[in-house]
């Protein structure tokens, strides 16, 4: 396991309890998805896993050792974290400038910082922006350099906080073909997110946090049974999933391949419902 968090609990000077006991762990080159309602805890849990904050009680490890026993700089070299504001990340006056402060604080050495630096641009579709001040470049833009900035500290877990928020069609294709190539090369994916869609398509599983607890850890094929079986209205199906339902298909379809197969498989779908039908909880 590269992340074991066990009885994970922690509280705001204001007394508010935030986790409350989360335990699950994580492997080497999973995705894995943290979802749930605003509040739910998820921001807090990422913070734990790049030591913003500790925990009051219970334990984390990371890469099979105590978080609690690892500094700020010590937890920089193995969990990167992109911040879901990029103006919370953001400092140098140029986007190669950016990207390149994380591998030298790490001391790598010039040639591999090079490389990262360059593999990074890259990755994020920045090439041609290195030598823009980050400050006229678009919210999108900024959250893609904010990305490249964690990703040639090549760290082998990065943490995306809500990834695809004001992102453009493209550069979500874009992140989700760079979560699909992270995992292949053996880095672990959590994202904080609350797009479903871009769940289903890039991520193995996903965990809810309700009430700073875990409420599910699944695979992510069995989402649509969850959400159907749950009384959390904070919880949503993908789209493709809501569009099977209303036309009547048995059993949940998530993915376009799963969509394609079952219109060739030449089942008649039933008559539509009018746009005034009520959507039920299940159909959300
Ligand atoms: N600095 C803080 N001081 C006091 N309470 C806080 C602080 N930050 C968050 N909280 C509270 O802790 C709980 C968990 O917040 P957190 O931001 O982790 O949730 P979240 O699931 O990330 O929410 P969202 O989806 O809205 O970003 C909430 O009740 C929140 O109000």
């Amino acid at each position: 396991m590269i992340i074991r968090i066990d009885s994970l609990t922690f509280r705001y000077p204001n007394g508010t309890t935030a986790l409350d006991g989360v335990s699950f762990g994580v492997g080497a080159g999973e995705r894995v998805a943290i979802v749930g309602a605003n509040g739910a805890g998820k921001s807090t849990l990422a913070r734990h896993l790049v030591g913003i904050e500790r925990p009051a009680s219970g334990t984390i490890e990371i890469d099979g050792r105590p978080a609690d026993g690892l500094g700020i700089a010590e937890l920089a070299r193995t969990v990167g974290f992109v911040f879901q504001n990029p103006d919370d990340q953001l400092h140098a006056a140029s986007v190669v400038k950016e990207v390149g402060f994380g591998p030298r604080n790490l001391r790598f050495p010039a040639a591999r910082r090079a490389e990262l630096v360059e593999s990074a641009l890259r990755r994020t579709g920045l090439t041609a922006a290195r030598d823009t001040h980050p400050h006229h470049l678009s919210l999108g833009e900024r959250k893609r350099v904010a990305l490249a900035s964690v990703l040639a500290m090549d760290t082998p877990v990065v943490v995306l906080d809500e990834p695809t928020t004001g992102q453009d069609h493209a550069s979500i294709v874009l992140l989700g073909n760079l979560v699909d190539s992270l995992a292949a090369d053996g880095r672990t994916v959590l994202a904080i997110t609350h797009d479903m869609d871009f769940c289903v398509e890039h991520f193995d599983r996903v965990i809810v946090l309700a009430n700073g607890r875990v409420a599910w850890d699944g695979p992510v094929a069995d989402w649509p049974a969850h959400v159907a079986d749950t009384a959390d209205e904070s919880l949503e199906l993908p789209q493709l999933t809501r569009l099977g339902r209303r036309l009547g298909w048995e059993g949940p379809v998530t993915t376009v391949p799963g969509f394609l197969d079952r219109l060739s498989s030449g089942t008649d779908p039933a008559p539509l419902p009018s746009a005034q039908t009520r959507i039920p909880l299940r159909d959300r």
